[in-house]
């Protein structure tokens, strides 16, 4: 069917224009070149209470609704069309006073003009967009609270799609890796980590996506100052934004609370004293290194050390005095032992130093060469005249011993036959002699 041509289309009244006006779902306005009205639909008669159109013509929008302070800056805008010829486009806010509502328009204005080209008056469509701002500050609202719980929990939050780009990242996790949001969300992790890191974590992530399984365990990772930090890392499968998957990270920085573990640990192993191991970890690690020559068929030798008359020293200068002996006689200890030995106190001045792969023989040289320097040290400064020599007890280990215990017993024999012979000295007991006397 041929469409119909301008001119034969039906031509519209003046009150058909008008009709068509009211239900075009806008506010469309005319006003003088005094910004008065000389037309306004029937929506805009509404919002100004219904009066019927002749009562308005004259009449400008302040005059009918309160919007306080809102209406100099309207006047002023309709003052760029009427006098200056401009066409604006803006949103605008009109806080009712009557009703106590706030209502948001999307407004063009543009200037009327006569046959001559004068601006004779400003025509007028304004849509309210009240509903989709609200739905706008809302979603800003709820989108801003959101960031700040993300922002503000003591974890690195983040998002990342199957094609291994970020589509999410928090303020912790641009932190660590010293970049600002907008330079995370998007790129591919291997451009935020070096490439081998990447790799290995897209391979547990592949898993992920793969399986649905959720992820928890224990990395480690350096941050953008190049410091190495120990995280905790929960990562979980997420069907994604229209069926496509993705991931959402957990990550805790535990690099502290690793760093306390750490310690504790080593301080649970150590000898506050002296700095080196205690009992119990000496005992542990014997055992481990005894089974370790076992299998291996390696020596491994032990000297028992005590020193001399020490509860002499600390009645004749004090206790403070003592726990300095102990420190610099552990010193003279650790000056003459490879990084291998294992020296450690095991009573109050009694030390164990485990000596792994050498032999009972060579064990007792070095435990001579301990000797000597501790009787030539001066291991009190404030009371250079002070002498202390140590005992030491030598022993290796033998074919038969069953256990650890066996080689301890029998370097704590050596050590007293050392300390009756007279002290200061070194005694070697063989396993092979202890083998075959009673
Ligand atoms: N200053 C100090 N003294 C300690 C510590 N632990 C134990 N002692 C003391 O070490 C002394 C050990 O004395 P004894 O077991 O009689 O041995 P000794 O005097 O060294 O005599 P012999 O071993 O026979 O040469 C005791 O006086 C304990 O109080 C410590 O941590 N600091």
């Amino acid at each position: 069917m041929p469409m119909p041509t301008p001119d034969e289309s039906p031509q519209l009244s003046a009150i058909d224009y008008r009709q068509l006006l009211d239900e075009v779902g806008a506010f469309v306005y005319t006003t003088d070149a005094h910004g008065q009205y000389t037309y306004a639909n029937q929506l805009v008669l509404e919002l100004l209470g219904n009066p019927p159109l002749q009562a308005i013509l004259g009449k400008s929008f302040t005059d009918f609704v309160d919007i306080g302070e809102a209406g100099a800056t309207l006047r002023e805008t309709d003052l760029r069309v009427l006098r200056d010829g401009e066409t604006i486009a803006r949103e605008e806010t009109n806080y009712i006073h009557a009703t106590g509502e706030s209502l948001t328009y999307w407004s063009i204005k543009k200037p009327l003009r006569g046959a001559d080209g004068a601006i004779v008056g400003m025509l007028g469509i304004s849509h309210d967009i009240t509903a989709k701002k609200r739905l706008e500050d809302k979603v800003r609202q709820q989108k801003e609270l959101l960031d700040a719980v993300l922002d503000n929990i003591p974890g690195l939050v983040y998002m990342k799609g199957a094609n291994r780009r970020f589509l999410y990242a928090n303020q912790h996790l641009a932190k660590m890796f010293g970049r600002p949001v907008d330079q995370i969300v998007g790129r591919l992790d291997s451009e935020l980590m070096p490439p081998d890191v990447a790799d290995a974590f897209w391979q547990k992530d592949l898993h992920m996506l793969a399986t649905g399984e959720h992820y928890a365990g224990r990395e480690s990772m350096f941050d953008a100052t190049g410091q190495l930090r120990q995280f905790w890392s929960v990562v979980v499968p997420w069907s994604g934004f229209d069926g496509m998957p993705a991931l959402i990270g957990l990550i805790t920085d535990i690099t502290e609370l690793q760093r306390l573990k750490d310690e504790l640990q080593r301080q649970a192993h150590t000898d506050s004293l002296t700095g080196v191991a205690n009992r119990r970890s000496f005992f542990e690690r014997a055992e481990h290194e005894f089974a370790h020559s076992r299998r291996h068929g390696a020596p491994l030798s032990l000297i028992a050390v005590d020193v001399d008359h020490f509860k002499q020293i600390n009645d004749e200068h004090g206790h403070p005095v003592g726990d300095l002996v102990l420190q610099g006689f552990v010193q003279c200890c650790l000056d003459q032992l490879r990084a291998q030995a294992l020296c450690a106190r095991t009573g109050g001045e009694e030390f164990c130093i485990l000596l792994p792969g050498v032999p009972a023989d060579a064990a007792q040289a070095i435990a001579e060469r301990i000797r000597t320097a501790v009787a030539a040290a001066c291991l009190s400064p404030e009371h250079p005249a002070l002498r202390v020599t140590a005992s030491f007890g030598v022993t290796g280990l033998g074919p038969a011993d069953p256990h650890f215990g066996a080689v301890y017993s029998r370097a704590d024999r050596a050590l007293y036959t050392a300390k009756q012979q007279g002290r200061n000295c070194s005694c070697l007991h063989h396993a092979s002699e202890i083998a075959t006397s009673p």
